[in-house]
C-alpha cells in the first residue's frame, strides 16, 4: 500500500492585500517523499495549511489514491505558555482522538502514543508536563503525535527546527523508514544538506513555483531560491 499522490491545480492564494500564492500547480507523487523550500515568507506553510482546509484559496488541491487513515502533521514549533498543566500524554489524548480529552486516551490509542514517543526518542516522558520540556523535545512529541496512528500522508512544516544532532538523524531515519513502507511524505525544509540527503523531489516556492524536479538537481538552481 501507498500515500496518496497530491495534486494542486492552479492554487491561488490571498491574505489582506498579500498575494501569498500564485497559479500553483504541483503534483506529488503518491509514495514520494518530497521537500518544499524556499525563502521565508514564500508561501510553503500557507500552501500546507490550504491542503489541510484552514486557509480559503482558489484552485483545487486533491489527494490520488488510498488515504484510509487520518494524516499526520507537525506544525512549526507553536508558542506555548509553560504554565499550562498539561503532560506529553494529556497532548496526545487531546490531539489524537474525537472523544472528550478528560477521559484521557483510550488503553489502544495509549500503546499507540507509547510506541510513538519511544519511535522519536522520548520513551517514559508522558507524565512529564509539556511546558517543563525543552524546545527540541516538544518538537519530538508534535512528532509522535502525527505517527500515532501511522498515517498513510506525513506533513512537515521544519519538523527538525531546533533539535540536536542526535535527534535531527532520529526524525531523518524514522521518515525514511516511514516513506520506505509506503507513506508519502511533504517536508517543508530550509537545509539544503539535508534535502539532498533524504527527498526524492524536491519544489522551490516563492508565490510561484520556480522549480520542480529531482532533489539532487537542487545545487544547480540554487539561483532560484535567493
Ligand atoms: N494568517 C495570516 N494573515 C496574514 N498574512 C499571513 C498569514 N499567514 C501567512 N501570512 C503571510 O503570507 C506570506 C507567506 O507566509 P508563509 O508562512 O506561508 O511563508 P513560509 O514560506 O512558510 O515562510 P517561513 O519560511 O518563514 O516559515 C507571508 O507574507 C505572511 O506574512
Amino acid at each position: 500500500m501507498r500515500g496518496p499522490a497530491i495534486v494542486f491545480d492552479n492554487v491561488c492564494l490571498r491574505l489582506g492585500g498579500t498575494q501569498v500564492l500564485d497559479q500553483v500547480n504541483l503534483r506529488i507523487e503518491a509514495g514520494a517523499l518530497h521537500c518544499l523550500v524556499g525563502p521565508n515568507g514564500g508561501g510553503k506553510t500557507s500552501l500546507v495549511r490550504a491542503l489541510l482546509g484552514q486557509m480559503p484559496h482558489s484552485g483545487t488541491i486533491r489527494f490520488e489514491g488510498e488515504f484510509t487513515t487520518p494524516l499526520g502533521y507537525v506544525p512549526q514549533l507553536p508558542d506555548f505558555d509553560r504554565n499550562v498543566p498539561m503532560t506529553v500524554n494529556d497532548l496526545m489524548a487531546l490531539l489524537g482522538q474525537r472523544r472528550p480529552a478528560f477521559l484521557g486516551a483510550s488503553r489502544a490509542a495509549r500503546a499507540a502514543n507509547d510506541q510513538a514517543l519511544e519511535r522519536t526518542g522520548m520513551a517514559g516522558m508522558g507524565k512529564k508536563p509539556f511546558g517543563s520540556l525543552s524546545g527540541g523535545q516538544r518538537q519530538r512529541v508534535l512528532l509522535a503525535q502525527a505517527i500515532s496512528p501511522m498515517p498513510w500522508l506525513l506533513i512537515l512544516d521544519e519538523p527538525t527546527a531546533g533539535i540536536d544532532e542526535a535527534g535531527v538523524r532520529l526524525v531523518e531515519a524514522l521518515v525514511t523508514e516511514l516513506n520506505t513502507r509506503g507513506v508519502t511524505i511533504l517536508w517543508i525544509n530550509h537545509d539544503l544538506e539535508q534535502v539532498k540527503r533524504i527527498a526524492q523531489s524536491v519544489t522551490v516556492i516563492n508565490q510561484r513555483v520556480l522549480f520542480h524536479g529531482p532533489a539532487e538537481q537542487i545545487d544547480s538552481r540554487l539561483e532560484v531560491i535567493r
